[in-house]
């Protein structure tokens, strides 16, 4: 397996919105070194300030988004794993009556981080041979999470490949790339996308899932 990061001293910050999916990334990842797991909060504003704030004290290789997401239907079930191609606020922009206009198009910048492809390919190749099921592609990142049929047609009109949304990627995203540090989203499925069901949300098996492939980061970084 090809590796990414070459240094056996590289630094890798992973970052979660609660302390579930941490406890979850720390019981796959054991007692390896070379990792630090951290909390960041719910939401692209306290992700993107605490990143910030993580890297300006301590220098690190990789900065990893991990948590669970709604998937997009036929593009992710619910306990699979996603591995981001692009990090996307996807509702970052103006309405208009022609419909929603992005960050690009009205020429003030970029709602989109892109992923070193190497990076994401290889991680979800790792995973795919450890058998799990993955996906890899755009996961969007949301201040709202969706809870209707409309607006998750509107969102896979908007970005035709998502494989799923959340509330942070974008958010560390930025906080990384200011530091022009490779950046990486992996999320593993809890709800899809669309009529809200809180109910219906298989935390338990979704951090059951993040467990096995943080332990597939390991092996891929170590
Ligand atoms: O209640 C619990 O035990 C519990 C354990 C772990 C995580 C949670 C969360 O509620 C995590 C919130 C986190 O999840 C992301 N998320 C999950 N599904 C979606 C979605 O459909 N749309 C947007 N975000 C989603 C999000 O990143 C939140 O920060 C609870």
């Amino acid at each position: 397996m090809s590796k990414i990061i070459h240094s056996a001293n590289a630094r890798i910050l992973i970052v979660t919105s609660v302390e579930a999916e941490k406890q979850a990334v720390l019981r796959g990842l054991g007692d390896v070194k070379g990792f630090e797991v951290a909390v960041v909060g719910v939401g692209v504003i306290s992700a993107a300030v605490n990143t910030a704030y993580l890297l300006a004290s301590t220098e690190y290789d990789l900065v990893i988004n991990a948590g669970i997401a709604g998937g997009f239907k036929g593009k992710a079930d619910i306990e699979s794993v996603v591995v981001s191609s692009e990090l996307i606020a996807a509702d970052l922009g103006a309405e208009s009556k022609e419909g929603f206009l992005s960050l690009e198009e009205l020429k003030l910048g970029s709602a989109c981080v892109k992923v070193n492809e190497t990076l994401y390919t290889s991680v979800t190749t790792a995973l795919r041979e450890k058998g799990q099921k993955v996906q890899s592609g755009p996961i969007l990142t949301l201040s709202t999470v969706t809870g209707t049929r409309e607006t998750a047609e509107k969102l896979e009109r908007a970005v035709p490949n998502a494989v799923a949304e959340a509330m942070e990627g974008f958010g560390v995203a930025v906080a990384a790339q200011k530091r022009k540090i490779p950046i990486l989203e992996i999320r593993t499925i809890s709800n899809m996308v669309g009529p809200r069901d809180r109910n219906a949300w298989k935390i338990k098996e979704a951090l059951a899932t993040l467990e096995q492939a943080s332990s597939v980061l390991r092996e891929v970084f170590r």
